[in-house]
């Protein structure tokens, strides 16, 4: 689809820019034609002619394999430099003659899949600097994977699987944005070069016959990128590797060695001793000042209860931030608040069924489970004695006075959409600042993305829906909060949650602004354009307001772009170093659009073009430059324009978590 797109503007542009065409054509590129020529003859013995079914060939010496659109040769639409050469699965029986294309310095890609080749791959391979993907699965070459190969610095993707490629590997773990890496099923030997897998999105060296131990045993392959090498040992795996023995064990020692070997361990032993006698000191002592301190504690607590003082403790471990909610355990902490203001302050509730008689004390008396610890605070899950689940977010470190927290909570609770979470509670004082949501048991988005344990992944509609929803709630929140200059302020995939019916809805909206950065106010019902009684210094104070303001809206509008490409690629923002953004620039750039995308969604058979369209959407949001970035409302608009066309053409998948 993209690829049609491409070539259709590139008709038009040439059309349009016909001088451009000519003036390109008329530059010396005979060179590079006579050169593709070599290639297609050594790949193709004998006859440089479409194989039978393949009309429009063109690889011929009167025509310009741009203009012309010679059959598997891709061009950049402006400048005409060749990009990529794809021709996969002819049945070409010849040779890689790597000589004659690493000539045209432009070219990224080379993929030459599925077709009959033998012979090898030449080291001059090295001379093609800007490749950045080689394709040579499923082919017959043989021989050893040249050297050549790790100094192509921009390589992303490397295929070579389903050959006859031996010996061992060169080093690869040296190109530092290899991502994939196919090998599976040739004779190569050896160890493997130390990859960190981790950075990897596909790797496959099974069915070869490596030896040693698998590198990197964080990474995220599991055994059957592994299996079928019968010398290959370590995690994931179930093969231990072998502890080897030092060449002072294996070789029998001499008399004197033994002594000096029986010597250096009885020191070792006494080393030992002397550390555990320090340790268990260190410990008693710990020990004692712990208890010293806390029944100081608990006299001084119960002293002070009357007037109160505030902590919040909790005993027990932290589970991963990120991780699915797990029911309240054994393990329970307690939220114990109490108040230094003798009731000056207490819990604000808003109306509404959910926690109607609230009060501060219930929160107090009842068991809290840590659910995670985030940027901006910890969040709790509290059960009332009737049963009611709520979740706690105790703020740490806002800067924010507590009257400014009071206005904003208001704000924020009296604008309400079906798709944003509204606090049902609020309290703050001088030392603490709490918000109670309604807990809800569904989990997030990012569990139901990255955290699948082997379930099957969500489906393109339900994906659109829910871009889709959380689109219109954070457009609804911005419209009605960009006067008051609150926006969510932490747009991610955790902070999207699933409702009681599923529902997806964005929470902690205007908890925290992004950074610590808070908007500065904008003076009640006046704007700088429309008075003219400020002076220079004012105007100038309130033109950085809302710059500012604006500016914290339009992270929002990229926040929301990266769980567009979350949505689409189905990776993480961040993986082990890994950026998304990143990655996706990259790609895009290349012009290998169709890449970018989660495989799930491919194979399920989800429109690529209304994808495309999205991916648009989430580029434009991601933009560098904030003032690039589309408004929420724009963004919402497309994001339904888009699910309406889906609704439209096909039969609607019915979201299920
Ligand atoms: N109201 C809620 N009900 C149930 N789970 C929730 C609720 N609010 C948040 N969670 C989940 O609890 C976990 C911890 O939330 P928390 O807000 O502390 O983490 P975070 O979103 O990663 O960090 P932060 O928002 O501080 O940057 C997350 O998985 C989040 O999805």
């Amino acid at each position: 689809m993209i690829r049609t797109n491409d070539r259709a503007l590139y008709r038009r542009q040439c059309t349009r820019w016909n001088t451009n065409c000519l003036v390109h054509n008329n530059l010396g590129t005979r060179r590079r034609e006579k050169s593709l020529l070599l290639f297609m003859q050594r790949l193709s013995p004998g006859l440089v002619r479409p194989p039978p079914g393949h009309d429009n060939w063109g690889w011929n010496t009167t025509s310009d394999p741009c203009v012309a659109g010679w059959k598997g040769v891709r061009c950049d639409l402006t400048s005409q430099f060749i990009q990529r050469i794809v021709l996969e699965g002819l049945n070409f029986s010849g040779e890689f003659n790597v000589d004659s294309l690493c000539v045209i310095p432009s070219l990224g890609v080379i993929s030459l899949k599925n077709n009959n080749l033998t012979g090898g791959i030449p080291g001059t391979i090295s001379k093609c600097k800007r490749l950045t993907h080689l394709y040579l699965g499923g082919n017959r070459l043989s021989g050893q994977l040249p050297d050549g190969l790790s100094k192509l610095k921009n390589l992303n993707r490397l295929d070579v699987s389903n050959n006859e490629f031996s010996g061992g590997l060169p080093s690869l773990e040296r190109i530092p944005g290899l991502i994939t890496f196919l090998a599976q099923n040739n004779r190569l030997s050896g160890e493997l070069p130390l990859f960190k897998l981790a950075n990897f999105h596909d790797f496959n060296v099974s069915n070869n016959n490596f030896t040693g131990p698998i590198p990197d045993s964080k990474g995220p392959f599991r055994a059957d990128s592994f299996r079928d090498n019968p010398g290959l040992c370590g995690s994931p795996l179930s093969i231990p590797c072998p502890t080897s023995p030092s060449p002072q064990q294996s070789s029998s020692p001499s008399p004197l060695q033994q002594s000096s070997k029986k010597r250096s361990f009885s020191s070792l032993d006494a080393y030992f001793g002397y550390m555990i006698i320090g340790l268990l000191v260190l410990a008693f002592i710990i020990y004692k000042i712990t208890r010293k301190l806390e029944s100081k504690k608990e006299r001084k607590g119960n002293v002070k209860r009357k007037e109160s003082a505030e902590y919040i403790t909790n005993s027990s471990g932290m589970p991963n931030v990120n991780s699915r909610i797990h029911e309240i355990s054994e393990s329970r902490s307690e939220l114990s608040i109490t108040s230094a203001e003798s009731g000056a302050v207490s819990l604000v509730v808003f109306p509404g069924p959910v926690a109607k008689n609230l009060k501060f004390e219930d929160l107090l008396r009842s068991p809290a489970e840590l659910l995670g610890r985030g940027k901006h605070g910890t969040l709790y899950k509290v059960i009332l004695n009737n049963g009611l689940k709520l979740a706690v977010k105790r703020i740490k470190n806002w800067r924010i006075s507590p009257e400014e927290f009071d206005r904003r909570m208001h704000k924020v609770e009296r604008v309400k959409h079906p798709n944003v979470m509204p606090p049902i509670a609020f309290y703050c004082s001088k030392q603490e600042m709490l918000l109670v949501y309604q807990y809800h048991r569904n989990g997030n988005l990012f569990s139901l993305l990255h955290e699948r344990r082997g379930g099957e992944a969500i489906n393109w509609a339900s994906r659109l829906t829910i871009a889709a929803a959380i689109s219109n709630g954070l457009a609804f929140m911005h419209l009605k909060l960009q006067d008051d200059g609150i926006p969510h302020g932490n747009i991610k995939s955790t902070n999207i949650l699933f409702d009681e019916e599923a529902e997806p809805c964005l929470s902690e909206y205007g908890l925290m602004p992004v950074d610590g950065r808070d908007p500065p106010p904008l003076s009640e019902n006046k704007t700088p354009d429309t008075s003219e009684n400020y002076g220079d210094e004012s105007m100038a104070n309130e033109s950085l307001a809302l710059a500012t303001r604006d500016g914290v809206f339009k992270d929002d509008v990229y926040g929301f772009g990266t769980v567009l490409l979350e949505l689409l690629t189905g990776k993480m923002v961040q993986n082990d170093g890994q950026d998304l953004v990143k990655w996706v620039h990259l790609v895009v750039k290349e012009e290998w659009t169709a890449e970018v995308f989660d495989r799930a969604l491919l194979s399920e058979g989800g429109n690529e073009e209304r994808m495309v369209k999205l991916l648009q959407v989430a580029v434009w949001c991601i933009s560098e430059v904030p003032g690039e970035r589309p408004s929420m409302g724009r963004v919402a608009e497309i994001i339904n324009a888009i699910k309406e066309e889906q609704e439209k053409s096909s039969s609607y998948d019915t979201l299920t978590l």
